[in-house]
């Protein structure tokens, strides 16, 4: 019988210096070119081939190790650096999946390489053992905040769709505690930078969890006059539209898989969310400030000579200049890390 070429499963993983290819073929009889086989793979055995056009440039030396189960083959970057993917098309050819059993992000690839020159090995069972965790810790974390801001989501949606405008004024009693726990979550972002688990900058998540919790607990918290006003559900609102794309797709990213529509809303949706959404808090602050003046709750204790006390609505107009700043740093991050995703895609246009 004529033999057909077929193509076989391969998996892949890069490491800064590295490509790393197994192609699923036992006892593989590697030919002039690398890329064609005689082997026996899922289709028993046969021709089988593949070929990829890799995303950047490589060296030409190839080095492949058959073994009764598979083929592995590593390839050499010409520059040491991190690939977004691994081919010049954007579409994962059918065949491609990424190897898990080698699989690393980058900056645990970094730890690696630190490891290596520091003479441990990141492969022993601590340090396999700390990336599990790791791994696992995020994911539960990113599963819980999207399950949360979920279920604040679709509360509003449903009210909002049976009560119209009614549903404005009591965001606040129907969602208020899963929003506390969801914010007190929060804080772990400002902590897993510093130490090392994800990275995103300090600053950045600092002024983001800084922000929604100064709303959250000293605005709408702590005056129940504010907790009836529709300006809750428009906050609340742009925080959720917000979270239930940004932790799913932090968790795809934990076990090194991406949806292509989730990462576009990741990158663009904050573009008219963080303004609208910072909008909505300084008119809660704005709100808040005659309540502040008359409860006097909050604020500072002066010497008589000076008044007796300073009203909280003066620190609260100093916070709305700095809420404004916070949203001009914040912005220029999110939109340099935009243009870090889609630079790839840019320099193949032109
Ligand atoms: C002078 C300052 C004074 C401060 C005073 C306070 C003033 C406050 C003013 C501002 C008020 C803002 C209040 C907030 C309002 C709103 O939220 S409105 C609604 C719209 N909001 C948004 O769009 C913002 C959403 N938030 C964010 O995007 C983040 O919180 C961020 C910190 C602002 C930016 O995210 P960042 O993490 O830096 O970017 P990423 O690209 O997503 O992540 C970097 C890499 O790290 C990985 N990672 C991050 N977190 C996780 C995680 N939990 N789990 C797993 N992995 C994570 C991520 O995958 C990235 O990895 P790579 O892709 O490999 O690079």
């Amino acid at each position: 019988m004529e033999n057909i070429t077929l193509t076989p499963h391969v998996y892949w993983a890069q490491r800064h210096g590295e490509i790393y290819l197994r192609v699923e073929l036992s006892d593989a009889k590697v030919g002039q070119s690398t890329t064609s086989t005689q082997g026996h793979g899922a289709k028993g055995e046969n021709e089988y081939e593949f070929s990829l056009e890799f995303l950047e440039p490589v060296r030409p030396e190839i080095n492949h190790k058959s073994t009764q189960r598979q083929l592995d083959i590593k390839i050499k970057k010409q520059e040491e650096c991190w690939w977004d993917r691994l081919t010049l098309q954007e579409k994962k050819p059918l065949f491609l999946a990424p190897d898990f059993d080698r699989w690393l992000d980058e900056s645990d690839a970094e730890m690696e390489l630190q490891a290596k020159y520091s003479g441990l090995q990141l492969f022993s069972p601590v340090s396999s053992a700390y990336l599990g965790l790791k791994k696992g810790y995020l994911f539960m974390y990113n599963l819980v905040q999207f399950l949360g801001f979920s279920w604040i989501f679709v509360i509003m949606t449903v009210r909002l769709w049976i009560l119209g405008q009614d549903s404005f004024y009591d965001t606040f009693q129907t969602t208020a505690d899963i929003m506390y726990f969801c914010q007190m979550m929060a804080v772990l972002e400002v902590i897993n930078p510093l130490l090392g688990l994800v990275k995103t900058g300090f600053f950045p998540a600092m002024i983001q969890v800084a922000g929604r919790n100064t709303i959250l607990f000293v605005i709408f918290g702590s005056l129940e006059e504010m907790q009836n006003k529709p300006v809750v559900f428009f906050v609340f609102f742009l925080w959720s539209t917000i979270d239930i794309f940004r932790y799913p797709f932090y968790m795809l990213a934990c076990i090194g898989m991406e949806w292509k529509l989730l990462t576009w809303l990741r990158y663009n949706l904050w573009i008219p969310l963080y303004p609208l959404g910072v909008v909505a808090e300084a008119v809660a602050v704005i709100q808040s400030l005659p309540i502040f003046d008359e409860t006097s709750l909050f604020s500072l204790p002066l010497p008589t000579v000076l008044g007796g006390s300073l009203s909280f609505s003066y620190v609260l107009q100093l916070y709305l200049v700095l809420m404004f700043l916070g949203l001009f740093i914040n912005f220029q991050h999110l939109y340099k890390q935009r243009r870090r995703r889609y630079h790839l895609k840019k320099r193949k246009v032109h």
